[in-house]
């Protein structure tokens, strides 16, 4: 799904690459951690799969698509065929849940009558039944992410980016929100996620990347925070 081939990453006004040839093959389905002190090029990775930055040297693909020789125009529709979650959640503020879930559907052109039947699904799934007419800012945190979750997740992606979708929430809510990434990754959704929470990697027990001033330094099935 996922093929980092010696990828390097140096921006422009750093004095070492943030990203140095790294490898990586990614499986259909799996669940990922990458992890690793700050500095270490983790959202560096994130980036370069996004198509936001381009690598100076390497190979990236995602599914079958050719990250770095991606034609510009098609950019836009290749980052919305991924789905994002992020530590802020990123929620249009003047619209409810169900309106930021439908927003998706929306922008890849699916008509209104498919958001009706499949945004109160996958909010019902994500825990959000009779919530969906609330604006972010009547909603918790959890509840916040939880709408982000169901927005990266309404079009049935086949990969997933989550950068810290835990780091502003408490355990009980971080794990609840794991507990949904997790039956989403059952449904055949490769997930990978950048996190320093070292308990919620510990107790998923995936594959763990981690990386150090940009080099990964180990990759482990199975993995603890280390
Ligand atoms: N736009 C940029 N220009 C120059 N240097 C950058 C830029 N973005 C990141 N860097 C540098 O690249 C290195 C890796 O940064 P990156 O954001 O990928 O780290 P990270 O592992 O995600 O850290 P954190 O856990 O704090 O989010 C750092 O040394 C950072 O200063």
């Amino acid at each position: 799904m996922i093929q980092l081939e010696g990828v390097t990453k140096h921006y422009p006004r750093s004095n070492r690459p943030s990203v140095e040839d790294i490898n990586v093959f990614i499986d259909k389905g799996e669940f990922v951690f990458f992890i690793g002190p700050t500095g270490a090029g983790k959202s560096t990775i994130i980036k370069l799969l996004l198509r936001e930055e381009v690598p100076d040297k390497g190979k990236i693909a995602v599914g079958d698509i050719d990250v770095t020789k991606l034609r510009r125009w098609k950019v836009p529709a290749y980052r919305r065929s991924i789905g994002c979650v992020f530590q802020d959640f990123r929620l249009l503020p003047n619209r409810t849940a169900a309106e930021n879930v439908a927003f998706a559907l929306e922008v890849i052109g699916k008509p209104r009558s498919v958001a009706r039947r499949v945004v109160p699904e996958v909010l019902e799934l994500v825990g959000l039944g009779g919530k969906e007419h609330r604006y972010p800012h009547e909603l918790s945190g959890g509840e916040q992410q939880r709408v982000a979750v169901a927005r990266a997740f309404v079009n049935r992606p086949l990969l997933l980016l989550a950068d810290e979708p835990t780091g502003n929430l408490d355990p009980d809510t971080s794990i609840e929100i794991m507990r949904l990434l997790d039956r989403i990754s059952r449904t055949g959704t490769t997930i990978v996620m950048v996190t320093h929470d070292s308990n919620i990697v510990n107790q998923m027990r995936r594959r763990v990347i981690e990386v150090e001033n940009g080099q990964i330094v180990r990759d482990q099935s199975r993995g603890v925070y280390g």
